[in-house]
């Protein structure tokens, strides 16, 4: 291994054996055991690289991945069952909360154990022990047992003393994810001073953005092998994007489950009875919310393209169509209807109404149909929500309904971030770009 190289993983394959009987009892599980009644999981299948001293690497990846298991290798904590993992340098690990700690001893006590297996003497600990304590912030419960800890106290103690100990290399799962904002915010610039110190540290996270601003590397897993490896910046975007087009498969998945569930909307009109934004739409978001006196209310919504086909993905550019119904308790009420789009986030995107294109209501048929048609999706790509109000005379709110459809857009080339696409031509020392 060459002298900048502290840690080495080659060709490194881990399986695990799943019991098919979840036994509850300790005696079914040795039964089980005995009978051999497992089949064998080859979690990670094959991965290899190199870290160099004073890298800040993040492992990234979706749930079950093998993030966690290449890190519980990288500590010893786990073997590799085919390969193998060289390490060069002092090892601090914070990984499954609770390892490492004896639950019957003292915050106190827990310390100098763990610090003098990393090899401190009791006066070198003696002179580390009140830096911990103050970091940790639990002077007042640091002579009780820590097994009275909540988690929070416990991850605290463990942060403190792992990154306390002068360790070269740093391994850590989740952690800065525990803890109140402010301990985390702690953490987060304790984590930087060390990165600045030279130490190697490898973080496991599914927030991309931590990865972003800590890390100088990045190795996304993809089902027990490397995907990609390379500076976050690159590496987090193209995550994101595969979990993003997965997302988008479940969705186009389960709304074709909510058409053929649709509720039978004129039968329920028939029954008089007060629909829900669940009732109304045909592809409804879980998070939609509805108010308004009822007077004259919504009572069908649909999103479809130009073919007239109900959906809820969108190529970026192409337009489509809200379908609404309407009834009202009385004909030639006064109403005005508002249409708007806001980003999954909140961002308000776009919103128009009756009223402001016509500076007129219109008057209310006891049944009618709204027909509005975006004809320029210029929206760049992302999720986005549907709102529809409809408001009478004075402001009265008839049927306000937020979040109604979710509307993805997804572009070929993922090249714009923001709102709105804008057409725009680069010229780069004479060379043109026109997009
Ligand atoms: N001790 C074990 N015995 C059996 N299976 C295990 C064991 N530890 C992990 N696994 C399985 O290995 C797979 C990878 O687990 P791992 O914890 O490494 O994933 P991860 O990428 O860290 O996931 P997450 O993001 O959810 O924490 C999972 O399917 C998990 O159920």
């Amino acid at each position: 291994m060459s002298e900048n190289v502290v840690i080495e993983v080659k060709n490194v394959k881990k399986t695990f054996k799943i019991f098919a009987d979840k036994s509850q009892t300790l005696k079914g599980l040795l039964s089980n055991i005995k009978r051999a009644k497992f089949e064998r999981r080859e979690v990670i299948k094959g991965i290899s690289f190199k870290v160099r001293k004073g890298e800040i690497i993040g492992l990234i990846g979706k749930n079950g991945c093998g993030k966690s298991t290449t890190l519980k290798m990288l500590s010893k904590l786990l073997k590799p069952s085919e390969g193998e993992i060289t390490i060069n340098g002092r090892v601090s690990s914070l990984i499954e909360l609770g390892a490492g700690f004896h639950p019957d001893m003292t915050g106190r006590e827990n310390i100098y154990i763990n610090a003098s297996i990393f090899g401190f003497s009791k006066k070198e600990i003696d002179a580390k022990v009140d830096e911990i304590i103050m970091f940790s912030e639990l002077e007042e419960y640091i002579d009780a047992p820590v097994r009275t800890y909540s988690s929070g106290m416990y991850m605290r103690l463990a942060f403190s003393v792992a990154t306390n100990i002068d360790p070269e290399i740093l391994l850590i799962d989740e952690i800065l994810g525990v803890g109140d904002a402010s301990f985390q915010t702690k953490c987060f610039n304790r984590i930087k001073a060390m990165k600045e110190a030279g130490v190697t540290i490898v973080i496991v996270s599914h927030t991309t953005n931590q990865i972003e601003n800590l890390c100088n590397r990045a190795i996304w897993i993809d089902n027990g092998l490397i995907r990609e490896d390379g500076p976050p910046r690159i590496v987090c975007p193209h995550y994101l994007e595969d979990m993003e087009n997965a997302r988008m498969l479940r969705a186009e998945m389960e709304y074709r489950m909510l058409i053929e569930n649709c509720p039978d909307i004129e039968q329920m009109k028939k029954e008089n009875r007060n629909l829900t934004c669940r009732d109304i739409a045909i592809q409804y978001d879980p998070d939609a919310r509805r108010s308004g006196n009822g007077d004259v209310e919504i009572s069908f919504v649909e999103v479809v393209d130009t073919e007239s086909v109900a959906k809820q993905v969108f190529d970026k550019g192409e337009p489509f169509t809200i379908n609404m119904s309407y009834r009202s308790v009385n004909r030639g009420t006064s109403i005005s209807v508002t249409v708007g789009l806001v980003r999954d986030d909140g961002v308000p995107c776009y919103e128009v109404s009756t009223e402001s294109d016509t500076k007129m209501k219109f008057q209310a048929r006891k049944e009618g149909q709204i027909q509005f048609r975006f004809l320029n999706n210029n929206l760049v790509d992302g999720k986005y929500f549907l709102n529809i109000y409809i408001y009478g005379s004075n402001g009265v709110e008839y049927d306000i309904i937020r979040r109604i459809i979710a509307i993805s857009v997804k572009g070929k080339e993922k090249n714009e971030s923001g709102v709105v696409s804008m057409s725009h031509v680069w010229d780069v020392d004479g060379m043109i770009i026109e997009k």
